[in-house]
């Protein structure tokens, strides 16, 4: 089985675009892997991925199908990444966050939160000699460079690699967690510090 899990997922018209007129759907359900892509020559096109999420696709289907196994995984130590790709206003936010992620309409809510719920779940412990630590880093890369986006002050952090651990980012913030809630509060604040970001306010 591949090690990789590459979805598709398409988003409801907004209701700018419905006013516009600009809701016309050049893409057609085949099946649950499968979609039908018309150009704008009306040529038509075929594309498969493991899973494609159609507009009425709900935020609990994607979780499951595409983080709840790299949330399982985590939990044996087996490194996991979720990526999402689009142009903008395709939906990656809404997909990873959901209108907000501290918001917690349970149909909306996205990724995020989802994930955070998860691992905690999995680490709830049945055997009483395993112990855990939850720690959240977060950053940005921004003009090329990354930042610490629970420190600021930190706004040029090297990628370095490691035999024995990996990829790692030397003195990145580190923040222990230990809850859903203390978690989202985190996350919420990284977010909040991002350069590039719908929600930024510059006072
Ligand atoms: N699956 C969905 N169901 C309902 N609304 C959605 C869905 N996906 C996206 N939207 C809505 O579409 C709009 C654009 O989505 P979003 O902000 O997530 O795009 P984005 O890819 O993150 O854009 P950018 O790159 O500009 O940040 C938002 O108003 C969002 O609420």
């Amino acid at each position: 089985m591949s090690h990789i899990t590459v979805c598709a997922r398409f988003r409801p018209s907004s209701s700018k675009e419905k006013q516009n007129g600009n809701d016309s759907v050049c893409i057609q359900c085949i099946d649950a892997e499968t979609f039908s892509f018309k150009d704008e020559k009306d040529e038509e096109f075929v594309f498969s991925f493991d899973r494609v999420f159609y507009e009425k696709s709900e935020q609990a289907e994607v979780y499951k199908f595409l983080a709840l196994p790299i949330v399982r995984d985590a939990v044996d130590a087996i490194n996991g990444t979720v990526i999402t790709f689009g142009q903008t206003g395709a939906g990656k936010t809404y997909s990873m966050e959901g209108p907000g992620i501290l918001e917690c309409d349970e149909q909306k809510k996205g990724l995020l939160p989802r994930v955070v719920e998860g691992i905690f779940d999995s680490l709830s412990p049945s055997d009483e000699s395993m112990a855990y630590s939850v720690k959240l880093s977060m950053v940005e890369i921004y003009m090329e460079k990354v930042r610490d986006l629970f420190d600021l002050s930190k706004d040029n952090i090297q990628i370095k690699e490691s035999k024995s651990r990996g990829i790692l980012l030397p003195g990145v913030t580190e923040i222990t967690v230990l809850d859903p809630a203390q978690a989202l509060q985190t996350l919420s604040r990284g977010i909040a510090n991002r350069a590039v970001g719908e929600t930024r306010i510059l006072l």
